[in-house]
């Protein structure tokens, strides 16, 4: 069944040098319980979309449904329905792991006890349960990063949202992080729609593919369907495949990380 379905979804802005079309017409279908990767090089338009989706942004056309909620006549029902943990999380320095989930919980209307036994079961989900005392500015970046995911599955989403979330992390968080998505997609059932520039990351965690250029999806499939096409045969790598797609590295400025 199809949790997340859009039709010609389009974002443009209009800036003081003129129109900028950041997603121009973007169809996709997303399944329930499927781990998405959703790549493409930088300014491809994923950012845009993901915001579109979770209602941050409103698109300037076309159509999507999240959860069988439409974008255009029921967002609360898609907020609902979706966690979304942006680039880079906004937690307060000052506070502690517990008091931010025990906020983020009454935010979503939880009573106070409901609030403070969602962050107990959250922290034991998130492996937090021994840093509920400690103040956030003083997590690790991997921490951080769960501390995010748990803030977002709050309200027990259906489908997760996650943009870039290993950006920055060292190999261990990195591969931490995949088991947490693979565990919370087997346990929970949870859809989970992530963009990263690190394709080692999206071949070991997506069960698709979705690759975006110029706001618009150039390809989609499994990683090995993708790999047989474009790169020639199922273990080509992914990075050549990437390449052969759209003309681009998918690696964002700077140093790729070490492969885990
Ligand atoms: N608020 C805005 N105003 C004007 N242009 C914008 C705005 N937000 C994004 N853009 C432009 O839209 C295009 C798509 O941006 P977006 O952030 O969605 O790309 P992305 O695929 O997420 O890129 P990256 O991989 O670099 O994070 C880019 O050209 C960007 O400069």
């Amino acid at each position: 069944m199809a949790i997340i379905s859009t039709a010609g979804l389009a974002r443009t802005f209009q800036t003081k040098l003129g129109p900028v079309e950041a997603v121009r017409g973007i169809d996709l279908t997303v399944r329930e319980g499927e781990i998405l990767g959703f790549l493409g090089p930088n300014g491809a338009g994923k950012t845009t979309t993901l915001r579109m989706l979770t209602t941050l942004l409103a698109p300037t056309g076309g159509a999507a449904t999240v959860a069988g909620c439409d974008l255009a006549t029921d967002s609360a029902g898609v907020r609902r329905a979706c966690g979304y943990v942006a680039q880079s999380g906004g937690v307060d320095p000052q506070i502690t792991v517990r008091e931010e989930l025990v906020t983020q919980g009454r935010l979503y209307r939880l009573t106070k006890d409901q609030a403070a036994g969602r962050a107990e079961e959250l922290a034991r989900d998130l492996g937090l349960t021994d840093l509920l005392d400690r103040k956030c500015g003083a997590l690790s970046g991997g921490q951080r990063r769960r501390l995010d995911i748990a803030m977002a599955l709050t309200h027990r989403p259906k489908v997760l949202f996650l943009d870039e979330p290993t950006t920055g992390l060292d190999p261990g968080s990195r591969a931490d992080l995949w088991d947490l998505v693979r565990r919370l997609r087997d346990e929970h059932g949870t859809t989970v729609f992530l963009t990263t520039h690190y394709l080692d990351e999206a071949d070991a965690l997506s069960d698709r593919l979705v690759i975006v250029d110029q706001g618009v999806v150039v390809a989609e499939g499994t990683p090995s369907a993708l790999k047989l096409r474009y790169g020639g045969s199922i273990d080509a790598p992914l990075q050549d495949t990437f390449l052969a797609i759209t003309g681009r590295s998918a690696e964002p400025a700077g140093r790729p990380p070490v492969a885990v």
